[in-house]
C-alpha cells in the first residue's frame, strides 16, 4: 500500500502536511471539551458559584464543538480532493502502462482483469485515502492524547480502559485474519464477472443464435453467486464488529461509573465532589480513547481490500514492458519499405512449440508477397511480427535492412499500414476512423482517396452526412465488409511505405476484391505489399507467394512457378479455381 504513495505529488504531499494541522487542531479541540465538562459539573455541585462562570465554561466547551466541526469539514475535504486527483492520476498512469504493453503482458493480465485494476481497485484504493487520511491521522493523536489525558487519575479506571482496548483489540485480530483471503479473493472474482459478462456482451448474437442464454446465464450465475459469497462472508464477520464495539463502550462506561461510585462511597467528605468531577472526566477520555481504536479498526477494515488492490495496481504499473524502443527514429536510408526475414522463428510465451520456423524471405520496395496456407499454419503469426505484436524468438525482422528492434516503435509503425484480420473501428466517424492514428492525415482529399481505392466511397457517400457520419463503437452500425473496407482506408490514408493486409479481403465479394486491388494497384506503387489471404485469387498476381505448411515455408515463387513446383500450393489451387481460371 505504502508503495503506492510514490505516486502523491509534491502539491497532494503539502496538503497532507495541512490537513494534518486541521486534523490536530480538531483533537485539541475534542479534547478540551471534558475540560470544561468536569468546571462545570464542579461549579453546578459548589455552593455559591456565579452563574457567568457556568455560562464560560459552557460558551467556551461550546466555541470547541464549533471549531471541531469546520476544522474536521475542512479535513474531509481536503482528503477527498487528494484521493480524487490522485486517483485520477493513477487511472492515466494505467492507461498509459498498458498502452505501453506488448501482446504478451496484456494476455498474462487479462483484459477483465485490466479493466478492474483501472477501475474497481482504483476506487478501492481512493476510498482508503478519503477515509484514510483522516482517521488514520486522527486516530494515533486522539489515543495518545487522550490516554495522557487519564494516565494518573485513578488506576482502577485506568485497568477497565485497558481491558476494554484489549478485548477490542482481540475481536478485529480475529476479524481481520478471517477476512483478509476473502478480500484477495474478492477482487479475483470481481474479475471473474467482469470477464463472464464482457464475453457475454461480445458474443450476444451467437447467444441468442443458438438459444444458449441458459448456459451462459448459469456461467454468470455460477461467477455472481461466489462473489455474493465471498462478499457476504467477509461483510457477515464485519458486521459483527461494531455491536461488539458498542458492547465495549457501553461496558466501559459502566464500568467506570461502577468503580466510580465505589471510589465515592468510600472517600471522605471533601474528596467526593472532586472524584465526581473526575469520574465525568475520566469517562469522556476513555471514550476517546475507545473512539480512537475503533477509527484504526475503520482503516483496518478497508486496509486489506485497499491493500490488495494497491498490490494489484503496482503490479500493473511495475511490469516491464517486455517490447522496448529502439533507438532509431527513422531508417539510415530514408522511406524504402523493405521487409526482410532471417531464419525467423516464433512461439508464443509460455507455447512449448514454435508456430513458424525457419523463414526467410525479402520484400522488395513495392513488390507485392503473399502468404497462403491451410488454417492455422502460422501466416497471420508471420506478418504480425513486423508492427512488433510480438518479438521473434529467433532470427531476425528488417524493415529497410534495420532489425525492427532498432527503431522506435513509434517510428515504426509510422511506416507501416496494417489492416486486421479483423476489421476493428472506433466510435466517432469514418473520417476520424480513416485519419486514425500518429500520421493519420487530416487533408479531406487523403480520406477521400483511401475510402475511394478501398471501395468504400459508394455507401459512405449513401451515408447521412457522408464522411462526418456516426460510426458506433466497434463499427456496430456497419455492415462486415463495409467495416473492413472502412480499415482498409485507415491503413492505405497513412501512405505508408509497407502495406500489410492479415486476410483483409475475405469479408469482401470477389468483385470487390479484384476492383479494390486494382485501384490499390495503381494508388499505391512503390509500396511494398504483404497479403495474407485465403483466396489464390487475391494474390494470383504477386510478385512472390510463399506457401506456408506448419510453420514452414513450403513453396515460394510467382504463381505461374508454384503450380509448377509445389504441391500443397497445388492442392489449394485445384481447390478454389477451375482449370480454365487457373490456365
Ligand atoms: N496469442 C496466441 N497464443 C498462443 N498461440 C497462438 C496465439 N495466436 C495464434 N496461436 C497459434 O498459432 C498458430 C498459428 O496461428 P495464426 O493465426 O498465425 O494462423 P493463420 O495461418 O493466420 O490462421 P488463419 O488462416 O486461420 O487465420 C495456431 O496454431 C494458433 O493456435
Amino acid at each position: 500500500m505504502l508503495k503506492i504513495l510514490k505516486y502523491l505529488n509534491p502539491k497532494e504531499w503539502m496538503l497532507i502536511c495541512i490537513s494534518l494541522l486541521f486534523i490536530a487542531t480538531q483533537v485539541w479541540l475534542d479534547l478540551e471539551m471534558p475540560g470544561y465538562m468536569s468546571d462545570i459539573t464542579r461549579l453546578v455541585q459548589t455552593p455559591n458559584s456565579e452563574m457567568s462562570e457556568i455560562w464560560t465554561a459552557g460558551g467556551w466547551m461550546l466555541l470547541c464543538a464549533l471549531g471541531s466541526l469546520v476544522t474536521s469539514i475542512i479535513a474531509a475535504g481536503i482528503a477527498a480532493k487528494i484521493a480524487a486527483n490522485f486517483s485520477a492520476r493513477l487511472r492515466s498512469r494505467l492507461f498509459d502502462k498498458v498502452q505501453s504493453f506488448s501482446m504478451e503482458e496484456i494476455n498474462n493480465f487479462s483484459t477483465a482483469s485490466l479493466i478492474t485494476r483501472s477501475t474497481n481497485d482504483i476506487t478501492q484504493v481512493q476510498m482508503l485515502i478519503v477515509i484514510g487520511l483522516q482517521v488514520l491521522i486522527k486516530a494515533p493523536i486522539l489515543a495518545v492524547w487522550a490516554i495522557l489525558k487519564i494516565t494518573g487519575k485513578s488506576w482502577q479506571w485506568s485497568f477497565a480502559t485497558g481491558t476494554a482496548v484489549a478485548v477490542l483489540i482481540v475481536i478485529v485480530g480475529i476479524a481481520i485474519t478471517l477476512v483478509l483471503p476473502k478480500f484477495q479473493k474478492l477482487q479475483q472474482l470481481t474479475d471473474n464477472l467482469n470477464r463472464v459478462a464482457r464475453e457475454n456482451l461480445n458474443g450476444i448474437r451467437v447467444i441468442r443464435a443458438y438459444n444458449a442464454d441458459e448456459y451462459q446465464e448459469e456461467k454468470f450465475g455460477e461467477a455472481n453467486h461466489e462473489l455474493t459469497r465471498t462478499n457476504l462472508f467477509a461483510n457477515n464477520v464485519l458486521s459483527l464488529m461494531m455491536p461488539s464495539i458498542s458492547m465495549i463502550m457501553s461496558g466501559l462506561s459502566l464500568a467506570i461509573y461502577w468503580i466510580g461510585a465505589i471510589l465515592i462511597q468510600n472517600a471522605a467528605a471533601p474528596a467526593k465532589i472532586g472524584l465526581f468531577s473526575d469520574m465525568i472526566v475520566f469517562s469522556s477520555y476513555a471514550m476517546q480513547v475507545v473512539m480512537a481504536f475503533m477509527l484504526l479498526i475503520m482503516i483496518f477494515i478497508l486496509m486489506p481490500r485497499a491493500h490488495v488492490s494497491a498490490k494489484r495496481i503496482n503490479e500493473v504499473l511495475d511490469t516491464k514492458p517486455s517490447l522496448l524502443d529502439g533507438p532509431l527514429t527513422s531508417s539510415p536510408v530514408g522511406r524504402v519499405g523493405e521487409v526482410e526475414f532471417r531464419h525467423v522463428s516464433f512461439k508464443y510465451p509460455d507455447a512449448e512449440d514454435y508456430v513458424i520456423k525457419d523463414i526467410s524471405f525479402t520484400a522488395k520496395k513495392g513488390e507485392t508477397v503473399a502468404f497462403i496456407g491451410s488454417t492455422g499454419c502460422g501466416k497471420s503469426t508471420v506478418v504480425n511480427l513486423i508492427p512488433r505484436f510480438y518479438d521473434a524468438t529467433e532470427g531476425e525482422v528488417l524493415v529497410d535492412g534495420v532489425n525492427v528492434n532498432e527503431y522506435e516503435q513509434a517510428a515504426l509503425r509510422n511506416k507501416l499500414g496494417y489492416v486486421s484480420q479483423k476489421a476493428i473501428l472506433f466510435g466517432g466517424t469514418v473520417t476520424s476512423n480513416v485519419a486514425f492514428g500518429d500520421n493519420g492525415r487530416d487533408a479531406v482529399y487523403d480520406v477521400v482517396d483511401a475510402v475511394y481505392t478501398s471501395q468504400a466511397s459508394e455507401f459512405v457517400e449513401k451515408m447521412e452526412d457522408g464522411y462526418e457520419a456516426h460510426v458506433a463503437q466497434g463499427g456496430s452500425n456497419l455492415s462486415g465488409g463495409q467495416k473492413q473496407r472502412l480499415s482498409i482506408a485507415r491503413a492505405i490514408a497513412r501512405r505508408p511505405e509497407i502495406l500489410i493486409f492479415d486476410d483483409s479481403f475475405s469479408a469482401l465479394d470477389y468483385k470487390t476484391d479484384r476492383k479494390l486491388r486494382s485501384e490499390l494497384k495503381k494508388e499505391s506503387s512503390g509500396t511494398t505489399m504483404l497479403i495474407v489471404a485465403q483466396r489464390i485469387g487475391t494474390i494470383k498476381d504477386a510478385d512472390k507467394i510463399i506457401v506456408l505448411e506448419d510453420g514452414r515455408i513450403a513453396g515460394m515463387g510467382t504463381h505461374e512457378q508454384l503450380m509448377e513446383t509445389c504441391d500443397v500450393y497445388q492442392e489449394i489451387a485445384y481447390s478454389q479455381l477451375s482449370k480454365e481460371e487457373l490456365a
